[in-house]
């Protein structure tokens, strides 16, 4: 329990890390803070705020792993190498997916919800 309690220490030590030093972590987080707010004002069925809180982790996720890579590829090679640049840029398409991903899920979900709040003004 006292292993369990140290390493999810550490993984928060890991989050805090990210939210201090990548801006776009920092927009991940408005993000899903502004879905999770606009989600309880549609009143989501639950399948709904599964997909969306599905969504949310994988964004935040993949931020986490491409900045993990950002520091050891920094760690290893502090000068220019094609192979760091392979490695950030592939890191950042995972980010990019998953946020692509997720804005077409926050369209699919509140599209039409808004779409019909629009109309009935
Ligand atoms: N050591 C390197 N060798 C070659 N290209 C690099 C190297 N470091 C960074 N780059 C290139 O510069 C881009 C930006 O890298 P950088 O480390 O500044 O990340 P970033 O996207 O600005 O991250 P953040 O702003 O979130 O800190 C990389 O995607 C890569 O194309």
């Amino acid at each position: 329990m006292q292993r369990f309690i140290r390493n999810a220490g550490y993984a928060v030590a890991g989050i805090v890390h990210a939210v201090k030093t990548q801006r776009h972590m920092k927009f991940h987080l408005v993000a899903a803070a502004v879905a999770v707010t606009t989600g309880a004002a549609c009143q989501l069925s639950r399948v709904e705020w599964i997909m969306l809180i599905l969504v949310i982790a994988m964004v935040i996720a993949a931020e986490l792993l491409n900045t993990a890579v950002e520091a050891v590829v920094d760690l290893a090679s502090p000068e220019r190498h094609p192979l760091a640049k392979a490695a950030k840029d592939t890191a950042a398409a995972a980010v990019l997916v998953t946020a692509v991903a997720a804005a077409v899920v926050g369209l699919l979900l509140f599209g039409p919800r808004i779409w019909s709040v629009i109309q009935r003004w």
